[in-house]
């Protein structure tokens, strides 16, 4: 029986270089990096990393991925973009047809799981013994790690179960469990063990918003303690909520990837009004240096460039008998993002 959070690998010395990934650019934002500022080597990289399945589908197109240690990494693309074939292909589950991955500077390869076990994963659609409680689910898992000590097996369990939630419902079979509880389970599996990093794939599947917020917060202090985490999700506001690094993937290819904040940087903020004066609100926006300006309805914007004081122009519009009913500053979201660099929606990928 498979489990969607296999807890792979073994110790492996860290290389000490790494193969650089091709560099490109996209969207004015970096698309790979050979190593960290500081020169330690990235997490994950991926150079030209391709998988084809046999019906002729190229679910992954030539990736390079470049994830820096200590960041959590949004690995972001709508359902059907490659997502979770290249988290496969990472940790060594499916063979990649062109290119290769390493973590932490070493090749992965399918043969070799020793190569894995720094790593802590949750595979989509995670699954359990369902006739056996949460605790001896975790149990059987903790049992087939051969690194893991019987010894203090007991506390390991508990651990993991309090990290994501579990705790009051340890004794309950898996059977009967929700599907957020289930996704929890696999969460708690990848805990089982200190991880360098965590490969999540959608791990707020099936949640709650409160379960969607607990595992958001759980996610942000094992970084804290200084693990990778690399989590897939479909989930714009959730990568924004908790990412560092983002990569966006479309129909397979790396639209783009950097910091979060690199990437909304390459949008524009929109100055915005809303009144019932649009056209007298349009008028002093370009009379202030506004430039796009656009009226839709009672909402009008332009570009909020530096050097337009967003309080000098609520004063001019008011000055002028524009009557402001709101007025702000709106940034771009990820989102505004993806739709610039793809020019589509962040819809299924076909
Ligand atoms: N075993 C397979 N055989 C053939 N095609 C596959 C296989 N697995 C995935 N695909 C196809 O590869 C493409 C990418 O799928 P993948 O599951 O990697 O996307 P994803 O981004 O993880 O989407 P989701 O969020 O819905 O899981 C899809 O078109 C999918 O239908």
């Amino acid at each position: 029986m498979s489990t969607g959070a296999e807890v792979v690998g073994a110790a492996a010395p860290v290389a000490a270089g790494v193969t650089p990934v091709a560099t490109g650019v996209a969207g004015g934002v970096k698309a790979g990096v050979a190593a960290q500022a500081d020169g330690s080597v990235p997490a994950i990289a991926t150079s030209g990393l391709s998988k084809r399945f046999r019906g002729g589908q190229l679910a992954v197109d030539t990736l390079d991925l470049a994830v820096p240690q200590g960041a959590v990494f949004g690995f972001l693309g709508p359902n059907g973009s490659g997502k979770t074939t290249t988290i496969r292909m990472l940790l060594g589950l499916i063979t990649p047809t062109a290119g290769g991955c390493r973590l932490f500077g070493e090749t992965v390869d399918a043969s070799r799981v020793s190569t894995l076990t720094r790593v802590g994963a949750l595979i989509e659609g995670p699954a359990h013994y369902p006739y056996l409680t949460g605790r001896a689910n975790l149990a059987r898992y903790d049992a087939a790690d051969r690194t893991a000590d019987p010894a203090t097996r007991a506390r390991r369990i508990d651990r993991a179960l309090e990290q994501v939630g579990l705790g009051s419902a340890a004794e309950k079979k898996a059977k009967n469990y929700s599907l957020g509880m289930k996704q929890r389970l696999g969460l708690a599996c990848a805990l089982l063990q200190p991880r360098d990093l965590l490969i999540l794939d959608e791990p707020t599947n099936g949640l709650d918003p409160q379960g969607m917020r607990e595992i958001r917060s759980l996610i942000t202090s094992l970084a804290a303690q200084g693990t990778t985490v690399f989590l897939s999700s479909h989930l714009l506001d959730e990568i924004e909520q908790v990412c560092t690094d983002v990569a966006i993937m479309s129909r397979g290819r790396l639209v783009s990837q950097g910091s979060v904040t690199q990437l909304r940087a390459g949008q524009r903020a929109r100055l915005t009004v809303t009144t019932p004066d649009p056209a007298d609100a349009a008028r002093v926006l370009a009379e202030q240096g506004g430039t796009d300006v656009q009226v839709a309805g009672h909402r009008v914007d332009c570009d909020a460039r530096e050097d337009l004081a967003p309080d000098v122009v609520c004063a001019a519009l008011v000055a002028s008998g524009v009557r402001v009913l709101a007025f702000g500053v709106e940034r771009p979201s990820l989102e505004d993002a993806f739709v610039a660099l793809t020019g589509e929606g962040f819809d299924v990928a076909g």
